[in-house]
């Protein structure tokens, strides 16, 4: 895929499309509730399509008919032994969520995914998992998928999770709907609390108390409209392509704003941008806003602490931000960007400095001293699609041209995302 500097704004409307997370944990609660689940604006990226077809394999018919997903769900104890293995694709999401219902199932399952799957780090899983009883193991004994799972019956824990991580914790808030007492969760900072939100949409027993979420066990789930809100991770692409175009000024409509996610827009304004929300609403408990974004100088700024698992996904595109703002910006404490589908600590990094950037790569972050000009080169995106949409962004404001080495890999996250950029730029 090239990207050519764009010497026009971008001008007009988009729907971005729906939320991952959201579309992933709509499938899943569909499929262990009572009755049917009707989901909208489901995001057809080959992750969430992976969690389809693990849900297929157990039983659990799951049809399109016209715009709505059409989940048959038969109730937490109704999922079937799958006949093969369980196969998740790229999908760090579905690995870790799905994990949490099958150590509470009454059959074993096997589950896999692609290479970058097969080398993150699934010990986050196993450790809470075998606390409650759970019969999990890393076949290779590398900590990682493949993973066998023996369905037992659970116990409810405690877990004090060392890592701000919604996978983790919601792997082991599904989990406590099977075990035999309350399940906690404490992490260090808040991460997306979809998995709260929809759990609690579809009749599950939840509190919240700062960073910590207790789940009552055996609940009857019951099936649910969910109309999915769009992605705000990829209106972060549009968002950051008008901030850096002179004369933008684009309108991402309908895009989930949920207060554990909208990182990106607290960190742009710092920044300087010009963004407004407009039409902000909140249904089924997520809030959803459309924005209203315009050209902007922008400015380096720290990035650290609590914020960042509210933009985890958005660093790379933040990281191209910063290297066209004047000054310097310090990002810290992202050491997980390390453990994504591609270590995105030292591929934003490398690719920024194959564009001319002055960055240098931090144990848990990158240092930005931004306002080198950025020219057009090979990048290698390292099959990540957070990877190639940032980078696309990067080559509409570098000079020259700009290729992307298996930018076909946004199918993941965002199938249409270079037709919405040449839309918008027409
Ligand atoms: O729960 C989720 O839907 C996700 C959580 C985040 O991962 P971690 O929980 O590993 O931080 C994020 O990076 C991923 O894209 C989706
Ligand atoms: C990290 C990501 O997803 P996952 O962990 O589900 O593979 C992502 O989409 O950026």
């Amino acid at each position: 895929m090239n990207i050519k500097k764009l010497t026009s704004p971008l001008r007009g409307e988009l729907n971005v499309p729906g939320d991952k997370s959201i579309s992933h944990r709509a499938i899943m609660l569909g499929a262990i509730s009572m009755g049917t689940t009707s989901v909208t604006n489901f995001l057809q990226g080959a992750d969430c399509l992976s969690t389809i077809s693990c849900f297929r394999k157990m039983g659990i018919s799951i049809e399109t008919e016209q715009e709505e997903i059409l989940v048959k769900g038969k109730g937490l104890h109704g999922l079937s032994r799958p006949d093969t293995v369980l196969d998740v694709g790229n999908s760090g999401t579905t690995t870790r969520l799905l994990a949490g219902i099958l150590a509470g199932q009454k059959f074993d399952s096997d589950l896999t995914g692609d290479e970058s799957i097969q080398s993150r780090p699934m010990k986050r899983i196993i450790r809470p998992l075998a606390q409650m009883g759970a019969g999990i193991t890393s076949v290779r004994g590398n900590g990682c998928a493949p993973l066998h799972i023996e369905g037992r019956s659970l116990k409810g824990i405690h877990y004090d999770s060392p890592v701000a991580s919604a996978q983790v914790k919601s792997c082991v808030l599904l989990a406590g709907l099977y075990a035999d007492d309350i399940t906690s969760v404490t992490e260090p900072y808040l991460s997306r609390n979809h998995s709260e939100i929809m759990l609690d949409y579809f009749g599950a027993t939840l509190t919240a108390e700062d960073t910590t979420v207790t789940i009552y066990p055996d609940p009857i789930l019951e099936g649910q409209k969910v109309s999915v809100p769009g992605d705000i991770s990829s209106a972060a692409y549009f968002i950051g392509a008008a901030l850096l175009i002179p004369g933008s000024e684009i309108l991402i409509r309908n895009v989930g704003v949920n207060p554990t996610r909208n990182g990106i827009l607290r960190v742009c304004e710092k920044m300087g941008a010009d963004i407004t929300l407009m039409n902000v609403s909140a249904e089924e408990g997520e809030p959803t806003a459309d924005i209203l974004v315009r050209h902007s100088r922008l400015h380096g700024i720290t990035i650290d602490g609590s914020i960042i698992p509210s933009l985890i996904d958005e660093i790379p595109v933040i990281a191209v931000l910063a290297a066209f703002a004047q000054g310097e910006t310090v990002i810290r404490d992202a050491q997980e960007l390390k453990v994504k589908e591609s270590n995105r600590i030292d591929v934003v990094v490398s690719n920024l400095k194959a564009m001319g950037a002055d960055v240098t790569a931090t144990d848990d972050g990158m240092i930005i001293r931004g306002g080198q000009p950025l020219t057009g080169t090979l990048i290698d995106t390292k099959r990540d699609h957070r990877i190639a949409m940032a980078f696309a962004v990067a080559g509409l404001a570098a000079k020259g041209e700009t290729q992307l080495l298996n930018g076909e890999c946004v199918t993941i996250s965002y199938p249409g995302f270079y037709q919405d950029l040449a839309a918008l730029s027409r």
